[in-house]
This record gives C-alpha cells, sequence and structure tokens, in this order.
C-alpha cells in the first residue's frame, strides 16, 4: 500500500484533502501562499511532519509565483515563512522545515532563479528524507512488537500525517510486513476524528485488523487485559521528554501506567524542541468551538462556551521510551535526548 498524501510535480502541489476522508479521496492543488495556510489550518493536511513538507513546499510555490510578477526578494519571504509558522502553533516540525527553507536561500543575494530552485530542492529533501526517517522508525519500533500484540493507538500517525508510511503506524506497518499478526484498537479521536476517519480506514485498506473505540473506552480495554502496548506520535517534545500529542494521549499514558502497559511515542528528531527544557513551554493550539458542537450539530451560538486544546502534554515520566529513527530513546531523557544523534551513530544507546 502507498497512499501519496502530498504531490509535486511540475511546480504544482498537490494534496490528499483528509477533511474529505475517508468518503472521498480528492486531491486539491494549492496554488498560492494564502491555500496552503489554509490548508493547514483547515486540517486538510495534518500531522506534525506532513504540514512541515507542506509548508516548504509552500514556501517554493510562493516564490515562484512572486518571481513570476518580478517581486522576490529575501524579505518578501521572510514575511512569507512567518506566517506560515504561525499557521500552527504546536507542532514544531512546521518551524523545523521553514528554517530549513529560509537557510537554503539565506546568502543567495537575492538572484531569483537561484533562490527559486534552492527552495524546490530543499523542498523535496525534506520530503524525501521524511520518507527514510519513517521507515527507520518503523523498523526500530518493530523491534518492541511481539508475534499477535494488540497495540493501542491515537490520532492518526501513518501515510497521512507524514511524508512515508508514518511514525507509530509505520511500525505497525513494518510489523506487520515482517509477518507478525498485530491487531489495533483505534482511538476514534474526538473532536474531529482522525483515528475513526483516517487511521481506520488507513488500516482498513492496508488489511490490517483494526478495532475502532471510542475514546472513553481505552481503560475498560487495558483492565480486560486485551492492550499490550501503546503508541502514539508527537507533535513536540522538550528535552525533558515531556511530549504534546493530540489532545486525549495523556489520558491514555496514565491509563497505561495504571495498567502496567509500556507506554511509547513515535517521532522523528524534527518533532524534538531542545530550545524548551520542559512541556510547560509548548504553545496549545486552541481550535474553534464548532468542532466539538458539529458532532452532535449542535448550532453554535456566542454565549456557548466549549474546551477545545488540539493537544496535550504527556509527562516524560509517563513515558517508557521515544523511538525515532536513531534508535529507541531511554531514560533519563534529560540526558539521552540531547545527545541523540551523537549517541546512536556510535551505536551504543539503544
Ligand atoms: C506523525 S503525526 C504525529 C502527530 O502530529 C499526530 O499524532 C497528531 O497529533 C496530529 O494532530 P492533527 O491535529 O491531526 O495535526
Amino acid at each position: 500500500m502507498n497512499i501519496e498524501t502530498i504531490r509535486f510535480k511540475n511546480n504544482r502541489l498537490l494534496i490528499l484533502d483528509q477533511t474529505l476522508l475517508p468518503h472521498k479521496q480528492e486531491y486539491r492543488t494549492l496554488k498560492d501562499l494564502s491555500q496552503v495556510i489554509e490548508a493547514i489550518k483547515s486540517l486538510r493536511v495534518r500531522g506534525a511532519p506532513a504540514i512541515g513538507i507542506v509548508a516548504a513546499y509552500g514556501l517554493a510555490i510562493h516564490a515562484l509565483n512572486l518571481k513570476a510578477l518580478k517581486k522576490l526578494d529575501f524579505v518578501a519571504l521572510k514575511n512569507a515563512a512567518q506566517q506560515l509558522k504561525q499557521a500552527r502553533p504546536t507542532a514544531v516540525n512546521l518551524k523545523w522545515a521553514i528554517d530549513r527553507q529560509m537557510a537554503v536561500i539565506e546568502n543567495l543575494q537575492n538572484d531569483q532563479d537561484e533562490m527559486v530552485s534552492a527552495l524546490i530542492h530543499e523542498a523535496k529533501t525534506i520530503h524525501d528524507e521524511d520518507r527514510e526517517t519513517c521507515d527507520k522508525i518503523g523498523s526500530y519500533g518493530d523491534a518492541l512488537i511481539a508475534d499477535g500484540f494488540n497495540i493501542l493507538t491515537h490520532c492518526n500517525t501513518g501515510f497521512l500525517a507524514t511524508g512515508g508510511i508514518g511514525t507509530a503506524l509505520g511500525i505497525v506497518y513494518k510489523a506487520a510486513e515482517n509477518h507478525k499478526k498485530v491487531h489495533v484498537f483505534v482511538d476514534e479521536t474526538r473532536p474531529v476524528g482522525q483515528g475513526a476517519r483516517l487511521t481506520f480506514w488507513e488500516l482498513n485498506q492496508a488489511g490490517i485488523p483494526a478495532t475502532l473505540i471510542t475514546d472513553n473506552m481505552a481503560g475498560s480495554l487495558m483492565k480486560e487485559g486485551k492492550v499490550d502496548i501503546v503508541i502514539t506520535g508527537a507533535d513536540r517534545i522538550a528535552a525533558n521528554g515531556d511530549t504534546a500529542n493530540k489532545i486525549g494521549t495523556y489520558s491514555l499514558a496514565v491509563l497505561a501506567k495504571a495498567h502496567n502497559i509500556p507506554f511509547y511515542i513515535a517521532a522523528p528528531y524534527s518533532t524534538f524542541d531542545l530550545n524548551i527544557d520542559s512541556g510547560q513551554q509548548i504553545p496549545i493550539e486552541q481550535r474553534p468551538k464548532e468542532e466539538v458542537l458539529q458532532f452532535w450539530n449542535i448550532p453554535s451560538n456566542d454565549s456557548y462556551q466549549v474546551y477545545n486544546p488540539a493537544f496535550d502534554v504527556t509527562p516524560g515520566d509517563l513515558i517508557n521510551g521515544i523511538i525515532t529513527e536513531f534508535g529507541i530513546i531511554k531514560k533519563p531523557f534529560e540526558k539521552n535526548i540531547i545527545n541523540v544523534p551523537k549517541q546512536f551513530n556510535k551505536g551504543d544507546a539503544t
């Protein structure tokens, strides 16, 4: 199976519109900066690595458009970069990808052709690297999966959320590829149902046994001994291992701890934010109240109060390990995260 979430061909950027899934598979062309920002904000494209990749291509599309108008220069791109970074505040991959883009054009003296080709090249590199990163995360994570395991996951971390097979879901795909019989409990993931609409769809497409549950069923499944491991993705990981991910992840980690079930995070190193010491400094996106109301067809009203944070923060204490493209980071996270690439390149840290 290979679901193409992001496509860049002949200078055209297309995304699979995830707001329409699983009912319709429709690609949408993103023609300019405002369409790219709208697609990220409205969750047409979502998942930390995927929004980084689309933002990187988005800056390249903006440069192409400015060049056609003979208005391309570094300052104009810096403004666009700022707008892209603000599209969603929590996933640090967005900032990381845009910073990479700005770094490659910094010394190009406003040469328009060179700027455009450098931005296109770097966006493609970020996209290709993510494909490889997902494969590596999948392989390292596969070591944690025994034949016959029941895996519980939250949100969507597969093809739709990345440039490759995914992170937490990538591990499931690798285990299945390695002939392990796995079964996945898929949390619905309210309010917009990335689990029900996206993960359940992906797993069914791939022919991997999956059972959809509502978010409040996880505890009872764990109590009945039906969950062997919980693996989720991440949107930002602080230097101490505190991890922001889709709202509901923290509850799963607490439940897993109470039932003595291993709880793992799977994420690329681009999701780590080493500039922050703890999860308290992670900005949490607040989403519109209509997302919660619409599920019940309740018309929105100015006086209605709705709490709708898109993410929560799971303390590092509750996490058994973080599966990255360099290997599985173990505790103490404060000591191990900062040294990851160095440590793992020497091959002495898993
Ligand atoms: C590999 S994707 C990791 C995370 O981005 C994912 O778990 C998640 O929380 C996505 O939230 P979303 O609001 O759908 O962008």
